[in-house]
């Protein structure tokens, strides 16, 4: 059945509304009338106040609707309101506006296809401009220009840097949580840590800047690149040290982006003042670096023999001013000196938290699935002898089967279960007229200007496209990854297994199509080197110090000990469902977790 609307409707207005649920009403796709849309500021931050009040409503009233107003509940609820309303589309209706709901794999693919008839809310991601336009920020036209200029730098050279810094920045994490050899008495924050790490490579394989791990000497870390370049010392220009500069941005970003420069600096807040001193110190440091590498190119231009332009330029700052440089002043297609460092921010915006929280929650599932990290474990000893350190660990010759084994089905597998990204926010280009989707079969009209969700975390959880019964798609499962689930025997066969490949539009931790993540492969090599490094000669367990003492777990018979587990275990289960913040996967607190060397294990030992 093909229903139509008229072209020039825009979805604002009763009779935009009216129109828009009669096209939905012929084409048989739900809709939910809900007060608010649940995007507005004030219900974000009132909603708690609201909430209880409605609720104490009769239920034949609000049970159709009360659930959709829960800011989080599109990934609290994975794929069951789309079960209940019997369509992987529906709509919700409110005089805030109208948002289209979709975890049809189908419909997910024509959305991310169609670029120009489904462009990218760009509105909402306004508050990350603030060191100048981006890839994130910027759509059509506009948006091209950026892709071109960046997607050169995002190469195999600076996966390379990716790789070896990572390798080194995980041996110095090992290093940190082992402490003097105590391992059973070490209790992680691992969460802190992934965030430095990746905060790490990132400003090496970003920006050229090398960072050194608390206790680690420069020494041990330094490169001829790196000589004299230390992320975590204080020039004398500066107030801040470049990380220091950086993660206060990062950590404080809404605020620097929503208040005025003259408000930050003003206001009796040590946090808001603290912030404003990141923002000006960051902006500095990335001025200098800007001119440091723009100098060391045109030095390079100049001197056929002087190759240290070219080494710089090898991080992604370093490669996008080649790039830009080389298009010429009057080349429209090249980016502006703050479009570049624009998109330098992004990277670190784009990459940093994401990559981090994927590497945490992938050492949660493995603490709480102890024969899953077994049979990582066994694929690591396969691919890695014992007197092969990981100095020798050669991009070329170990990542693909790092991927291709457990290591890469456990990424896969946390990125389905808590993708950092909760949707793709779409609308329907203005000035383009109704657009046209394809419904099983039947053909809906979406009205210019309509908000369009692609909804992640239900894709993911969505039975019509992961084999096997619908509860196990709630359960960490990794070998769902591995067709044959015998990864290890691959190694002795020489060649690399076929992973599960999920039709098109289930599986988009990275989104699809001509806007998926710029940065997947950069996050991937370093998510699975971390793995790799960290879980080669240790455990990752789950702490139960609230429980017991360790003199206690020694004395614990088997019964026992499963006891405290299975009680903490629960609660670390909990806090990765309901212990997420609202806006994207990101944990609230942390789960304790213990790295002890293999064989040590206090639970379920091999
Ligand atoms: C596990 C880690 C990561 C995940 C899950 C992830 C996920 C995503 C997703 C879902 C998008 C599409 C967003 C949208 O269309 O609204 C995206 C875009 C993007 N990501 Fe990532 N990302 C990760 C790591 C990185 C890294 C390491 C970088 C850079 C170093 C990066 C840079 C970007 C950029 C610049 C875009 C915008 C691309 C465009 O619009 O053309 N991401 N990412």
């Amino acid at each position: 059945m093909e229903s139509t609307i008229p072209s020039k409707m825009k979805s604002s207005g009763l009779v935009a509304i009216v129109t828009l649920l009669g096209a939905f009403l012929a084409a048989r796709i739900p809709y939910v009338v809900v007060p608010v849309s649940g995007y507005q500021l004030w219900w974000l931050l009132t909603y708690k106040l609201w909430m209880p009040l409605l609720r104490q409503l009769p239920s034949s009233w609000t049970s159709s609707w009360i659930e959709f107003l829960v800011p989080g509940w599109s990934w609290r609820r994975y794929h069951e309101p789309y079960k209940q309303l019997g369509s992987d589309v529906f709509l919700t209706v409110s005089p805030f506006g109208n948002i289209l709901w979709v975890c049809d794999a189908y419909v997910i693919s024509q959305i991310t296809e169609r670029r120009n008839d489904f462009p990218k809310d760009t509105a909402m991601y306004e508050a990350i401009d603030i060191f100048g336009k981006n890839l994130v920020t910027t759509e059509g036209n506009d948006w091209v220009r950026h892709r071109k200029a960046t997607a050169a730098t995002f190469s195999e050279t600076n996966i390379r840097i990716v790789w070896a810094e990572t390798l080194h920045q995980a041996q110095q994490v090992a290093r940190s949580w082992i402490g003097t050899g105590h391992a059973p008495e070490t209790v992680v924050n691992a969460w802190e840590d992934m965030k430095t790490l990746s905060l790490h490579v990132i400003s090496r394989a970003g920006f050229g800047r090398k960072m050194v791990w608390p206790g680690e000497t420069p020494s041990l870390s330094g490169s001829s690149v790196d000589a004299g370049i230390n992320g975590d010392a204080i020039p004398e220009a500066h107030t801040l040290s470049f990380k220091a500069a950086l993660s206060t941005v990062l950590e404080n970003l809404f605020m620097v982006a929503v208040l005025p420069s003259v408000v930050l600096a003003n206001i009796p807040s040590k946090t808001a003042n603290l912030a404003y001193q990141a923002y000006k110190e960051w902006s500095a440091y990335m001025a200098d670096m800007y001119q440091e590498k723009l100098a060391g190119i045109e030095a390079e231009h100049t001197s056929e023999d002087n190759n240290t332009g070219e080494v710089e330029s090898m991080d992604l700052l370093g490669a996008l001013i080649r790039n830009s440089a080389s298009g010429g002043k009057d080349d429209q297609k090249a980016l502006s000196k703050r479009e570049v460092l624009g998109n330098a921010f992004i990277f670190m915006f784009g990459g940093h938290e994401t990559t981090a929280s994927t590497m945490y929650f992938a050492q949660i599932f493995l603490a709480l699935h102890p024969a899953s990290q077994r049979e990582l474990q066994a694929d690591l000893d396969a691919q890695f002898p014992a007197d092969y350190p990981v100095a020798s660990w050669d991009y070329d010759r170990e990542c693909a089967r790092l991927l291709a084994t457990m290591p890469g089905a456990v990424l896969n597998e946390t990125l389905r279960l808590v993708p950092p990204l909760m949707s793709l926010p779409k609308t329907t280009a203005l000035g383009r007229g109704p657009q046209p989707l394809d419904l099983n079969g039947r053909t809906v009209y979406v009205p210019p200007g309509t908000r369009v969700n692609v909804v992640i975390p239900a894709a993911h959880r969505n039975p019509n496209y992961w084999p096997g019964p619908e509860e196990e798609l709630h359960a960490f499962r990794p070998q769902r990854w591995l067709l044959d689930g015998a990864s290890a025997d691959h190694k002795q066969a020489g060649d690399l297994p076929i992973p599960f490949r999920p039709c098109k539009g289930a599986y988009l931790p990275f989104s699809e199509g001509r806007r998926a993540c710029i940065g997947r492969r950069f996050a991937l090599v370093e998510a699975v080197a971390t793995l790799a490094v960290l879980l080669r000669h240790h455990s990752v367990e789950l702490a139960v110090d609230d429980l017991a003492t360790d003199e206690e777990v020694e004395k614990m018979g088997h019964a026992q000990r499963a006891e405290v587990w299975e009680l903490t275990a629960a609660k670390a289960r909990y806090m990765m469902s309901e212990g997420l913040s609202t806006l994207s996967f990101k944990p609230r607190d942390s789960v304790p977790l213990r790295f002890v060397e293999r064989g040590s294990e206090r639970f379920y030992q091999q």
